[in-house]
């Protein structure tokens, strides 16, 4: 599979901090990458260093099968599109002479600036000045800039925050339809529900480690659902269980995080020694997000 972004123990210190540390993160061409993380696990940062915009401390950034740094960047960057913190535009011209500047200054002919325009369906909105646009306005505007260079790679930092469903719902679907059109996106959050349906791919980071990285379901397969043990006596069942399981009573079920098939049958088998009549044991529906808030610690989200 060809990767359009890989990176290989990319890591930055600031003083003695490490905020990104040592990862290996592989975008695979031709799809959307969701990149979650709590807030100040270093997505912003390590964004940044694939656009060269932070210098690594250690570790490679390769885009496009070329090593991305203070040399290739300008070339590289000519395929790259990116929206990164605040939204870029000046507010006191309107969208109109926002891209016409865009279009200028990296020479673009006017369909291709146009095209762009229309992709993030903002062409009526275009004589209004950029201060009196809606946040997903200045978005969406944004990542009209981001287009216009035609970029084979999208990078979009948080391009939802602040939007009210409506909004988190047009960038998804225009981050699909980017996608269908061929162009990689790859987008941070820190709220899995935002970009999950659309992401195909996705990575996890937390305290600035890439902690899962891989498909859907991949990351569900990876987490063990809890175990609930119905029984005749639930409270002796949880304190028989308590110390080596973390178990805990949910109802009148002994709710058991973190066995596997083996350490099910062990439970059971104590449980049913001790005298305890066990008349069911099942494991728990797990949502994609609770898988995420167990991986994260639930830190931030
Ligand atoms: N220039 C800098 N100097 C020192 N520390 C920094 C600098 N830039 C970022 N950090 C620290 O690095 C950590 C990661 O920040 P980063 O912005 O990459 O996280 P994030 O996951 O994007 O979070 P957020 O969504 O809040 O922006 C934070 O603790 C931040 O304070």
């Amino acid at each position: 599979m060809s990767h359009i972004v890989a990176t290989d123990g990319l890591t930055k210190r600031y003083g003695k901090r490490a905020v990104v540390q040592n990862l290996d993160l592989r975008v695979p061409t031709g799809c959307v990458y969701g990149f979650l993380g709590p807030n100040g696990s270093g997505k912003s940062t390590t964004m940044k260093m694939l656009l060269s915009l932070v210098q690594p401390s250690s570790g490679e950034v390769r885009v496009m099968g070329r090593p991305m740094n203070r040399a290739t960047r300008r070339r590289l960057l000519a395929d790259i599109g990116s929206l990164i913190e605040s939204p870029p535009g000046y507010a006191h011209l309107t969208g109109r002479e926002n891209m016409r500047l865009v279009q200028r200054t990296l020479g673009l002919p006017e369909g291709q600036v146009e095209h762009a325009v229309r992709t993030v369906r903002m062409h009526q909105q275009l004589d209004k000045r950029v201060r009196d646009y809606s946040l997903g306005m200045k978005q969406r505007l944004g990542i009209a800039m981001a287009l216009a260079r035609r970029p084979r790679l999208l990078i979009l930092d948080e391009p939802t925050n602040g939007l009210d469903p409506a909004g988190i719902e047009e960038i998804r679907e225009l981050l699909r339809r980017l996608a269908d059109a061929g162009v990689t996106v790859m987008v941070s959050s820190h709220l899995l529900g935002e970009i999950d349906r659309t992401a195909t791919m996705l990575g996890i980071l937390s305290g600035g480690r890439l902690i899962f990285q891989g498909t859907r379901a991949e990351l569900l397969a990876a987490s063990t659902p809890d175990v609930l043990i119905d029984g005749s006596e639930p409270e002796r069942a949880n304190a028989l269980l308590q110390a080596e399981t973390g178990s805990r009573l949910d109802g009148a079920s002994v709710r058991v995080p973190g066995l596997d098939d083996k350490a099910t049958a062990r439970a059971v088998a104590l449980l049913v020694g001790a005298g305890i009549g066990v008349h069911g044991v099942r494991r728990d529906e797990q949502s994609l997000e609770d898988v995420f808030m167990d991986l994260t610690g639930g830190g931030g989200l």
